[in-house]
């Protein structure tokens, strides 16, 4: 059986008590930390930056996943391996050489991510995805977190995936927007093996309890 990863969405937890929510994720059946870092140009919202990535980085003890919302990201690649990143993935609609940035990402050290918005075909990643260690599939439009899952999702993972096939590649396939329980058993039947939740876990009444819940459904 291939592994499937849960990888909570810090951008939903309570930053007041950001180190209390980040214990709580090293002592779950959680895989990953999800970081979103969102710029305010690319989508309509801005996260936060690099001290908090920082003081996320120092608590963390899983793979540290990072998904930069953010134009030109080639500015910053070296930046976020140095502040601990260990995937480090970027937008397609942002990027206008993507081969050399995958490449950039790859010599600083760090598996490498791209993402599409929903509009964004998969196959536009033909030529690339044998450079790609996960495609990430927004499966809301990016910048906010407790959106609604868009279905036609299922149909872009079942097309990524016959070309993962086709190209013998290894990729894997990351879903991010709108996750919960409902869905997380039919998005990994459909080939997703990373599944990122936001607020399905840090608003539910026990978090813990919530993140354990779904790697029963989705193993
Ligand atoms: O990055 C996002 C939006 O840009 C995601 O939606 C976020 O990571 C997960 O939030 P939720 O599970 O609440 O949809």
């Amino acid at each position: 059986m291939k592994p499937i990863y849960l990888a909570p969405s810090v951008l939903a937890a309570d930053f007041a008590n950001l180190e209390r929510d980040i214990k709580m994720v090293n002592n779950s059946k959680a895989d990953w930390f999800h970081i979103d870092i969102m710029d305010g140009l690319f989508v309509p919202n801005i996260s936060f930056g690099m001290p908090v990535l920082e003081a996320i980085t120092k608590h963390a003890e899983k793979t540290i996943d990072v998904h930069l919302m953010i134009v030109d990201p080639d500015r910053y690649i070296e930046t976020f391996a140095k502040l601990g990143s260990n995937r480090l993935t970027v937008h397609y609609e942002a990027c206008t050489h993507l081969h050399r940035t995958i490449q950039a990402i790859k010599v600083a050290g760090m598996k490498t991510g791209v993402a599409l918005n929903p509009h964004t075909p998969v196959n536009l990643l033909k030529d690339v995805i044998n450079n790609i260690d996960q495609v990430l599939i927004m499966s809301v439009n990016p910048g906010f977190g407790g959106q609604s899952f868009i279905d036609n999702t299922y149909k872009k993972i079942r097309e990524l995936k016959e070309i993962i096939l086709t190209h013998n590649a290894d990729t894997l396939i990351e879903i991010d927007g709108g996750v919960t329980n409902k869905n997380a058993r039919e998005l990994v039947d459909c080939g997703a093996d990373i599944l990122v939740a936001g607020s399905y876990i840090f608003k539910s009444e026990d978090a813990a309890k919530t993140i354990a819940n779904m790697k029963t459904i989705i193993s």
